[in-house]
């Protein structure tokens, strides 16, 4: 078994493997940048770009006489300027460091809003992998005369070309410093001063680009075809790498716009945040109040029983818990918590049986919510869907699985509800397949098409459809190792799984490999087989080490509050080990995650993206994805190999290539069908009758069920033994953890809490010498 592991495992490594010292867990993030570090300074100022222009790609950067750590050191190959140029410079150089104090502040303006000329703009998206693309200007068009029409039919091929042609590339001036906001878009000094304070001072590449596009009109002069035409007045469709601040990129904006906006106070929410997840939204409810922070401008979390539009009362009759308690938690500033959860769920509860009231209309100007949450407080009883008029802004974040066959009418339904003319949209994620872009154009002509015909008054100009794309479209990051690894049967995957629990058995057989070290993530297939792996594993962590409660499994068919308590507590890195579905894939961010298990491979190219993205956020290295995979996987490699090939790309020269060209050629190719099957009900031998539980065990009330017959439960087990054998060595092993941690106690005198092994070197950046 050991050879077969040896031969067929395959490790891309990132340039830099991951040592103690160096693992996402271990601290700040460096640059959250993932290109351009060695072309051009992230952040070069126009004058060094001037000087910089002749360096060629992979030059050896220039010595630095800077004392400042390597990755902040945007100014060390600054050459002798003059005294005015040391100044600004100087600036600059403070900002970076958050040093402002002592600074005239007409330097500090300088050295915040310089313009780019169109030549600079263009090289800095181009190093940082930038693409800005007008993928539909609705703006009327102006006919050609009759003569020139006739004259012009070609061929085919040509027509097409043109088209391509027709497609207007945008250089919009990039942002360097977060510091520029607000000299050149005059951003409220309360926001710019929320995003100072949780230490943001370089933009990740998509913030570089989409923050110029969405804030409007920039106070330095901007270069024809920059976009600054449009004004900040676009619907934008984003495709940018997992981890790299896309809700920062969204918030900003829209709290901004928010903030300029002088809303009735009967008005309720005017924008809306659509996220697949409730851990997401509530993760996106948590970022909007750090930067809105005494603004005035709240968010709140879409809560079951929230009112969102005036309803006839029989349709609030229906809502299963009409009450004002829960109804809004705008003022409530605290994170989403547990015991907030559970509170609520105790007061629905009582509620139940009390009269109802008449639930509050939701005040808060940011409203996040999965679809269905939202469709099911803007139905009506007659089976109508409320309009939503209030609304401005709306953000469907991970726009691709929102769209995608599960979600899509409910998205829809929520989208078009939306009836204000002048509603902006933005549709982000990591991943997004043509057709989601063809949805998105027919969506917004459908809409303007109904909102025409039912307004006699003339409609507003309409905003084109930009389209931003950062690296490789679909592509896995490249700051992370990936691991190939063939286990040739689900319990060589087992076996494989323990050896990554205990990390000094890896050391001695695979010294090439990473480390997997904790926190990191397990992904399964379906909801039984996650709860089957935890049963398996639950007793694998020693007791010393905090033992069972050091692992944990978090999906969709837990309640709530147990949801929000497992969350909590990884955060806290009090568990370790979490094993999930796809339910975790999308958008949730765990700052020190080290590393990810695709226990079961993932369903799509895309998924693959996602989950790996879990680590490696905000340009963090060290993390390390292992996929494990069986003979049954083998039609399915080549997807995840070319996503990994894709990365090795990306990161260029630097790194080991890993997934070679034989091992892709001797792959065998799925086909269309294949994939459609794979994406739809997961591999086969893990299928459980729920179809799609992986991809799908998202927030979508229309899969709940809980129906498992014999054959579900023999496809969901995972483990070498008995389920009886296993039944009474967990209660061994049990009782032998209680009575340890009950001696232990008694010898340190300490009362043990029910949450139990917080604390043991499980924080964040602990040390963690592995389970043995
Ligand atoms: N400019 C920045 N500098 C440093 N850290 C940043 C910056 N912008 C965002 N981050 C951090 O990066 C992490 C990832 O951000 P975010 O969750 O928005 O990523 P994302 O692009 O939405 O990823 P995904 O596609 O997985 O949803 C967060 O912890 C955030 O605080």
């Amino acid at each position: 078994m050991m050879n077969v592991f040896k031969l067929l495992s395959r490790t891309a490594k990132a340039p830099q493997s991951a040592s103690a010292q160096n693992l996402p867990s271990a601290g700040a993030a460096a640059n959250p940048q993932l290109f351009g570090h060695d072309e051009l300074a992230p952040v070069a100022a126009p004058e060094e770009t001037k000087k910089s222009k002749k360096r060629k790609r992979g030059n050896a950067p220039v010595e630095s006489s800077s004392d400042l750590p390597a990755d902040l050191d945007f100014f060390g190959d600054k050459p002798k300027a003059d005294a005015e140029d040391d100044a600004v410079t100087a600036a600059k150089k403070s900002r970076v460091e958050g040093k402002t104090n002592g600074m005239s502040s007409a330097h500090e303006e300088n050295a915040f809003s310089e313009a780019y000329n169109e030549d600079e703009s263009k090289r800095m998206l181009r190093s940082h992998k930038l693409k800005v693309t007008v993928l539909e200007d609705f703006a009327p068009k102006v006919e050609e005369p009759e003569k020139k029409k006739k004259k012009k039919k070609k061929s085919k091929a040509k027509e097409e070309e043109k088209k391509k042609e027709a497609k207007k590339q945008l250089y919009p001036q990039p942002l360097s410093f977060f510091g520029q906001l607000r000299p050149r878009f005059s951003i409220s000094r309360r926001l710019a001063d929320n995003l100072k304070e949780q230490g943001y001072t370089v933009p990740t590449e998509v913030q570089l680009g989409a923050l110029p596009l969405l804030l409007g009109k920039d106070g330095v002069q901007e270069a024809s075809g920059s976009g600054a035409e449009y004004g900040g007045d676009i619907d934008l469709l984003t495709v940018a790498p997992t981890g790299s601040g896309k809700t920062i990129a969204f918030l900003v904006p829209i709290i901004n716009a928010l903030l300029s906006e002088k809303p009735s106070d009967e008005q309720g929410s005017r924008a809306v945040v659509i996220a697949p997840t409730r851990e997401l939204a509530s993760q996106i409810v948590n970022e909007a109040r750090k930067l809105s922070q005494g603004t005035g401008i709240k968010a709140a979390l879409m809560k079951k029983g929230m009112e969102v539009v005036e309803r006839p009362q029989a349709a609030e009759q229906q809502n299963e818990a009409a009450s004002p308690a829960a109804s809004d938690n705008e003022d409530d500033e605290e994170d989403d918590d547990v015991s907030d959860s559970d509170a609520q769920e105790e007061t629905t509860s009582k509620q139940k049986k009390a009269p109802r009231r008449r639930a509050e209309k939701v005040k808060a100007a940011i409203l996040v919510a999965t679809p269905m949450a939202l469709l099911n407080a803007l139905k009506c009883p007659d089976g109508t869907v409320a309009e939503f008029p209030s609304i401005r802004h709306l953000v469907l974040d991970e726009a691709d699985v929102l769209l995608d066959p599960l979600f899509r009418d409910q998205t829809l339904a929520v989208w078009n509800a939306c009836t204000n003319p002048l509603l902006r949209v933005g549709l982000w994620s990591a991943t997004m397949g043509s057709n989601i872009e063809a949805l998105a154009i027919s969506t917004l002509n459908n809409r303007w098409a109904s909102l025409s015909s039912s307004t006699s008054d003339s409609l507003p100009a309409r905003p084109p459809l930009i389209r931003l794309v950062v690296g490789l479209k679909d592509s896995a990051i490249p700051n992370i190792s990936h691991q190939l690894t063939y286990a040739a049967t689900e319990q060589g995957k087992l076996l494989g799984l323990r050896q990554l629990l205990h990390p000094t058995h890896i050391s001695t057989t695979s010294s090439s490999s990473p480390t997997l070290r904790p926190p990191f993530l397990v992904f399964t297939q379906t909801i039984p087989r996650a709860i089957a792996l935890h049963s398996e594993l639950l007793y694998d962590i020693p007791p010393e080490a905090g033992g069972s409660s050091r692992i944990a499994v978090l999906h969709a068919d837990l309640s709530a509050s147990a949801r929000d308590m497992v969350m909590t507590r990884f955060r806290r890195g009090e568990i370790w080990v979490l094993i999930t579905t796809d339910l975790l894939a999308r958008g949730v961010d765990f700052r020190g995650l080290n590393g990810v298990v695709n226990y079961d491979v993932p369903n799509s190219a895309a998924a693959y993206v996602h989950r790996v993205g879990r680590t490696g956020r905000a340009g963090r290295k060290g993390g390390v994805a292992v996929t494990f995979y069986t003979q049954e996987d083998i039609p399915y490699v080549k997807l995840i190999a070319n996503v990994i090939r894709k990365a090795e790309a990306l990161r260029g020269e630097e790194g080991e290539v890993v997934v070679k060209q034989w091992l892709l050629d001797a792959l065998p190719a799925p086909s269309k069908r294949d994939k459609q099957q794979l994406k739809k009900y997961g591999v086969e031998a893990r299928r459980t009758k729920r179809t799609g539980d992986a991809e799908h065990d998202h927030d979508n009330d229309d899969k709940k069920g809980k129906g498992k017959d014999a054959r579900e439960k023999a496809r969901a087990r995972i483990s070498t033994k008995s389920g009886y054998v296993r039944k009474v060595e967990n209660n061994r092993k049990a009782a032998v953890e209680a009575s340890r941690r009950r001696n232990r106690d008694l010898g340190t005198g300490k009362q043990h809490g029910s949450g139990g092994g917080g604390g043991e070197g499980g924080g964040e950046g602990s040390e963690f010498e592995g389970f043995d």
